[in-house]
């Protein structure tokens, strides 16, 4: 672990440490070279005690700077390129947007308002769809993976498991979030895609993940819904039901066909762009965030 003032790389001045996953440590960085304030991302030290570990997880944050490579025009995705090493561990730079990941976002605000829910999900839609339509899925949707910017704007990182859907990558999910036809092993698809974007809907919304952490509770049509599922949707706002329902359904046919049609679903609950806002009365970020695109884009 790195202190503020250290030095990574010989260049990059450590601030803040910001986070640590599974495959590395990410620090709020400057850069001595240029002045810029970045985000760092170093392997574990830990890989380099561990062959094991390292075999499991210490190349992950390179794959992230591939896929970067190759998604590099798909607006809000904050990617990673490669930076160098310090002392063999190597690390990533990326831009720093002075975010902080929906975990924090939801715990403070616990929980997100249906509004800003909606905005926000509608929000990852944009990139999302953008990656589904290069035939890229992205596999590893959850509050962790996702930044919220002081202006209201949402940004997917830690693209490390986002892969091609002709290639026949290992399998990849998060507990929680993944959906159930991945847990039994079958390949990602659009439809996971959205299922694990309807998880993060129930995240912000009520706080917790819909179904049982690790395998899922099946709904058996006809009869009341097992317990936690029951219990998330008792919880959820009453406007937020049929979307947030629909993206997570057991069977992916029954989901929504895509992000565009989630983003349509979910953007009347949001206010008309078309209405000026009235004066006195600003929006939130998120909500003037989405107010302001799609106020250009009409
Ligand atoms: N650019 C960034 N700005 C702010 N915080 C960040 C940024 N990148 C990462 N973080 C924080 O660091 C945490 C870990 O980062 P990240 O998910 O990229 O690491 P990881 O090791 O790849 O994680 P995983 O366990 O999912 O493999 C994130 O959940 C987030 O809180």
């Amino acid at each position: 672990m790195f202190h503020p003032g250290e030095v990574v790389g010989g260049r990059y001045a450590v601030r803040e440490e910001l986070g640590q996953g599974n495959s590395g440590e990410v620090y709020r960085v400057t850069d001595r070279e240029t002045g810029a304030r970045l985000v760092l991302k170093i392997q574990l030290a830990r890989f380099f005690e561990n062959t094991a570990d390292y075999e499991q997880y210490g190349e992950e944050i390179l794959d992230e700077a591939f896929v970067a490579e190759e998604l590099s025009e798909v607006p809000g995705l904050l990617l990673a390129r490669p930076g160098g090493d310090h002392v063999k561990r190597q690390f990533l730079v990326m831009p720093d947007v002075e975010g902080r990941d929906l975990v924090a976002f939801a715990g403070d605000e616990s929980p997100v308002s249906s509004a800003r829910t909606a905005a926000i999900i509608a929000q990852l839609c944009d990139p999302l769809g953008e990656l589904h339509a290069r035939g890229w899925v992205h596999r590893d949707i959850k509050a962790e993976n996702a930044l919220i910017a002081p202006d209201g704007r949402l940004w997917l990182i830690d693209l490390g498991s986002a892969v091609r859907r002709d290639i026949d990558a290992k399998p990849q999910c998060t507990l929680g979030y993944a959906a159930p036809e991945v847990l039994q092993g079958a390949p990602a698809t659009v439809a996971s895609d959205v299922f694990s974007l309807g998880c993060l809907l129930f995240k912000l919304a009520i706080m917790d993940l819909p179904y049982d952490n690790t395998t899922g509770l099946r709904p058996v049509p006809g009869l009341p819904f097992p317990d936690r599922l029951g219990r998330s949707l008792g919880a959820l706002a009453p406007e937020l039901r049929s979307v947030g329902l629909r993206m997570i359904e057991w069977d992916p046919d029954d989901r929504p066909h895509g992000m565009a049609e989630v983003a349509g679903e979910l953007a009347q609950l949001l206010p008309d762009p078309a209405t000026p806002p009235r004066p006195g009365r600003e929006p939130d970020p998120v909500l003037r965030y989405w107010l302001a695109r799609h106020r250009i884009a009409s």
